[in-house]
């Protein structure tokens, strides 16, 4: 048997999804939005192998096999050392036909898990490049609680593992207490996110490394902090959601896209939307420092969720499965909007204080009748995290285990 001692490290890294409040679409034109951090999250297993190949295994997009690479073949000569936190346009074309995934599924089921694997192979490359070939194998494995392509920032998560794992891998961060190491992971995923989205904000990737609860705009992060282990830690109080994954699939690339068209031919009309957005989110802010009457609150949280909910559908990322879930929430005086990136995907419902479990149940049969997928969420809870797993959980144990397992260990180290 193997000393443990004598193995190479092996890192088990998570990273939560996200659920936006207020403010989607409009982040992306630099006005702020709303979020926080939901327990549901992606698991990430990263080991070192020594025949130089990196291997990847990502089952929950549907590659029922492993995909392998030469680490050899990758063209580290595009990594231009001192401008690695800015998006290489070249070195990402030039992985392009690496990362081409070739099987008999649909192509947009093969595009999907093409854009994961480049993801994968950009960040490899760019942050292994000034190490010897002998030092570049690895095995990555991914698991995750996340729905893909909902609404819940399903790509962030995993964008955050991925950088988070090869950032530990190749000893640019360590798990000791230090702020660069979340700084790092950010700015790094938010590339991988860039490689998926095209044109992302930078909201889910900074939610899935930070956690807790932000204001965020471009450029700048306000933490309106969380709760952590169910401990309150105001003012953003333990504010209980519903999300319901209508099944109406969509990517977020495509929205963004189409939410541009229409800015670029409306620019007037569009503009004053996203005003009344960045309102929204200001609004919300206030009121969560400044009142301190929780029904008051919950009042015109409601009203802001719908507010936002018809401006976003303005811009044309609504969809009529969205619709249903407002129609049958509001029948019991529930207010819900979409979240993330619209065109079907998630819609978020608030639960304020008072309702009774008896109602919320009832409430969920309704949904699920129509075919939608309902789950209760804290939203608040840790960002990025990260432990050392040496022999403690075979690769094995780690893909078939159940995700809420990995959630229990203890020994976490939390970048923030
Ligand atoms: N568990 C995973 N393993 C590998 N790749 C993943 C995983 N989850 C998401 N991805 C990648 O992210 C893509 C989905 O990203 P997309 O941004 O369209 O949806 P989302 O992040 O779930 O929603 P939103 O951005 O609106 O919050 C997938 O097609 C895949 O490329
Ligand atoms: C739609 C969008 O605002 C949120 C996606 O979760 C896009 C972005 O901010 O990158
Ligand atoms: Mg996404």
């Amino acid at each position: 048997m193997v000393s443990s001692q004598n193995l190479p490290t092996r890192y088990l890294v998570s990273a939560p999804g996200k659920v936006i409040l207020f403010g989607e679409h409009a982040v992306v034109y630099g006005t702020s939005a709303i979020a926080g951090s939901v327990n549901l999250r992606t698991y990430l297993l990263i080991e070192k192998r020594e025949d130089g190949m990196l291997e990847a295994y990502v089952p929950d997009i549907g590659l029922d096999q492993p995909v392998k690479w030469n680490t050899e073949l990758f063209p580290y000569s595009k990594v231009e050392d001192d401008k690695k936190e800015e998006f290489n346009e070249e070195l990402a074309e030039s992985l392009k036909s690496l990362a081409e995934i070739e099987s008999d599924k649909p192509a947009t089921v093969r595009q999907q898990q093409s854009v994961a694997c480049l993801a994968l192979l950009y960040l490899f490359t760019l942050l292994s490049s000034r190490f010897p070939e002998t030092k570049r194998g690895l095995t990555i494995r991914v698991r995750s609680a996340l729905p893909v392509g909902a609404g819940l920032g399903s790509s962030a998560s995993y964008s955050v593992c991925l950088t988070t794992g090869l950032l530990l891998n190749f000893e640019y961060i360590s798990l000791t207490p230090d702020s660069r190491g979340a700084e790092l992971i950010k700015k790094y995923s938010f590339l991988a996110e860039k490689i998926i989205h095209g044109n992302p904000s930078g909201i889910d990737n900074a939610v899935a490394t930070f956690g807790g609860a932000v204001l965020y705009k471009k450029g700048s992060m306000e933490s309106l902090k969380g709760y952590h282990e169910n401990i309150a830690e105001l003012p953003f109080r333990p504010f209980r959601f519903l999300l319901t994954n209508t099944k109406v699939a969509r990517d977020t690339k495509t929205q963004v896209a189409n939410v541009r068209i229409k800015f670029d031919k409306y620019p007037e009309i569009i503009k004053p939307i996203l005003d009344a957005i960045q309102n929204i989110s200001d609004h919300f802010k206030t009121v969560l420092i400044n009142e301190d009457n929780n029904i008051t609150q919950d009042t015109i949280l409601e009203d802001l969720i719908d507010l936002n909910h018809h401006f976003i559908n303005s811009l044309g990322v609504g969809h009529p499965a969205l619709d249903k879930v407002r129609e049958i929430t509001a029948q019991f005086e529930l207010h819900s909007k979409l979240t993330g990136a619209g065109g079907g995907g998630c819609a978020l419902t608030f639960i304020r204080d008072g309702i009774p479990d008896v109602t919320i149940e009832t409430v969920k049969k309704s949904l699920s009748l129509q075919g939608f997928e309902c789950f209760e969420t804290l939203v608040g809870g840790h960002g990025a995290g990260a432990l050392v797993i040496n022999d403690t959980i075979t690769a094995q144990e780690f893909m078939e285990g159940g995700l809420e397992w990995y959630g229990g260990m203890d020994s976490w180290h939390y970048f923030v």
